[in-house]
């Protein structure tokens, strides 16, 4: 059975709630003014999200106190080396503009989620409890094909584990947690209610204690069931397991859909991975993707990630400050509000990458989408494996290393894993978002809006093609008329490339059948008649 909103202004069960209740002041303090003094913990915070989270944080609410970072030592390099690493990106320049000592703000704290008591030693536990006053929870495995059992540490028990936390911090006032708007996309229409878990959490970490690899690797398909991957599977685990806390903390769940390039803040088209369609479509973009199996008319359900931000801030001061009585759960989506398809979208990424193309393009961008099995198939052999053999023949001739099949191949995984989200559409209430929008004054719904309404896709898809081409790839805009010519160069050894193939084959047919050969002394006539004709018609009328 789904779990059904209270609604927070009902006085039905007050007496029940233990905890305070808002007076008419804080009630009606602005988002920013929420944050001036505060202390805020947040997880995943050198993820992509994080990253826009702690910059809308420093930059729009410039008296908040301190941001504790939960971060771990990663590929060689130091907790604190890695923040120093992210605040030095161009994401960081208005804030640097505004306050050039930022920094004093971050304070990184050394942790692995997946670690007993996350890794935190006592005395920044000790730290935390003492004085955090909002926990963001962004944190996760995001990838389709983790392992169950990693799955599960992360995004499960790790959530756990930082409930464990929220718990002893005495100051604590709301609890936000990330999920995603797939954690329920076995559903068709999906509410923002907690949805029952597919198995109890406890039972699941249980059993995967004493399973070895092999044997998880096995059950997995019959645990994740309807579900496309272990990531949605483990996202529907967590939610549950933090609505277990709901008469604890004060908790709002935030579930984004595809999360994609910024729409306007800090700048639009930051991006910074290849995660979702940004992959997809810089692989469009350098010609190497010409086919993908998607459904022309179902919605792609981008989400710019300021929007998810500015949503998730403003929900972390409705919860602090109204103290829903239930977790509240926001689907932060566009399909229902202002609908784009996957249809639109191909034709505005093309556009755009052929007015804006990447340097070193393998082939002209081309790619086209196709719900048909068959037509996909044709497509992957003639554009995609046909060439990186050509090409990979040619490397081996010049003495190189062959490498295109093998990126191909990749390829094929990432867009087989993605094909279940492009081939159908999901429909989200969003009743919530609609309700704290309205709880927002004028001036919070302009420096924290999530008004998708006003999103224009045309110029969205645009800037995000660039956002690519600048943030992800490194690439100069002032390249653009080199790359413009490469596509030229590009275009001309395609159109020689067939002209010589169908001479080529010609020959093949006529050197072999008598009816090839009056075929193409018919053809060959014909154009000389046609010639002719018009060479006539033209000295007549001069
Ligand atoms: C025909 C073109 C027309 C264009 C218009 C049509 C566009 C249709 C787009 C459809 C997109 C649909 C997207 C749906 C997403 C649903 C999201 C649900 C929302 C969420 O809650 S979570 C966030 C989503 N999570 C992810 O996106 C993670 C997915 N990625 C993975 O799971 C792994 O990266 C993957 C794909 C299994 C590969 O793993 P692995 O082989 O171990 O290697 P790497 O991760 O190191 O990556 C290898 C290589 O692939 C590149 N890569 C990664 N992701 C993509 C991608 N989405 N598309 C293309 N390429 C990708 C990566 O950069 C690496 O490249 P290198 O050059 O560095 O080797
Ligand atoms: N991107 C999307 O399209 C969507 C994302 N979401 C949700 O938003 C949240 C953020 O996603 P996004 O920013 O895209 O993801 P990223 O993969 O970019 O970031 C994940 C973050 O989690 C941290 N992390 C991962 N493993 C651990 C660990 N063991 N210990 C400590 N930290 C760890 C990473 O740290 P490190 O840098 O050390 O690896 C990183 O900071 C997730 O909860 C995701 O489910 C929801 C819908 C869509």
């Amino acid at each position: 059975m789904a779990t059904v909103r209270r609604d927070e202004r009902d006085p039905v069960g007050e007496q029940a709630d233990t905890r305070p209740r808002p007076s008419d002041d804080t009630a009606m303090t602005s988002v920013a003014d929420y944050y001036a003094g505060k202390n805020v913990l947040i997880t995943g915070a050198t993820g992509f999200m994080g990253k826009v989270l702690v910059e809308k944080l420093l930059r729009c609410c410039p008296q908040v106190r301190a941001l504790f970072l939960l971060v771990r030592p990663k590929a060689g390099q130091s907790m604190q080396q890695r923040v120093d690493d992210m605040i030095k990106c161009k994401l960081f320049d208005r804030v640097r503009e505004d306050d050039a000592h930022f920094h004093r703000k971050i304070v990184p704290i050394s942790s692995e989620l997946t670690e007993p008591g996350l890794a935190i030693s006592p005395e920044d536990a000790d730290k935390l409890a003492a004085c955090v006053n909002i926990v963001f929870h962004c944190a996760a495995t995001i990838r389709f094909d983790e392992p169950l059992k990693h799955a599960v540490q992360l995004n499960v028990i790790g959530t756990q584990q930082l409930l464990g936390l929220a718990r002893r911090m005495r100051h604590l006032e709301a609890f936000i947690h990330i999920s995603t708007a797939y954690a329920n996309c076995n559903r068709k229409h999906i509410d923002e209610v907690i949805y029952p878990p597919p198995v109890e959490p406890r039972k699941l970490i249980e059993s995967l204690e004493w399973m070895d690899d092999r044997i998880v690797q096995d059950i997995t398909p019959r645990l994740i069931g309807n579900r496309p991957n272990t990531y949605t599977y483990t996202k529907a685990l967590a939610e549950y397991v933090v609505q277990q806390e709901q008469d604890k903390l004060n908790i709002g769940i935030i579930r984004p859909s595809i999360v994609g390039a910024s729409w306007q803040e800090p700048f639009p088209g930051w991006i910074d991975n290849f995660n979702g369609p940004s992959g997809v479509f810089i692989a469009a973009g350098k010609g190497i993707l010409r086919t993908m199996r998607a459904n022309n008319d179902a919605v792609a359900d981008l989400i710019p990630v300021d929007v998810v931000i500015n949503l998730t801030l403003a929900a972390g001061w409705y919860t602090a400050v109204h103290k829903p009585k239930t977790a509240l759960v926001y689907n932060c989506t566009t399909g229902g509000i202002n609908p784009f398809h996957w249809g639109e979208i191909e034709h505005h990424v093309m556009s755009s990458f052929k007015r804006n193309p990447l340097e070193q393009a393998f082939r002209r961008p081309n790619a086209n989408i196709t719900s048909n099995y068959l037509i996909y198939q044709y497509w992957i052999l003639v554009s995609h494996k046909f060439p990186a053999l050509l090409y990979d023949l040619v490397l081996r001739l010049t003495g190189q290393k062959p490498q295109m099949m093998r990126i191909f191949n990749r390829l094929h995984k990432a867009i087989s894993l993605l094909e279940y989200f492009s081939s159908q559409d999901w429909e989200w209430n969003s009743e919530n978002v609609n309700m704290l929008m309205a709880q927002l004054s004028p001036e919070d719904r302009k420096t924290f809006n999530f008004d998708v309404r006003q999103l224009n896709w045309p110029e969205y898809i645009e800037n995000y093609c660039i956002g690519t081409k600048k943030y992800v790839l490194n690439e100069d805009m002032s390249d653009i008329p080199a790359a413009r010519q490469h596509l030229r160069k590009l275009r001309n050894i395609r159109y020689t490339f067939n002209t010589v193939l169908v001479v080529f084959i010609w020959r093949v047919f006529i050197a072999r059948s008598q009816m090839a050969r009056n075929i193409w002394y018919f053809v060959v006539s014909l154009c000389f008649k046609f010639l002719s004709y018009f060479r006539a018609s033209s000295t007549l009328t001069n």
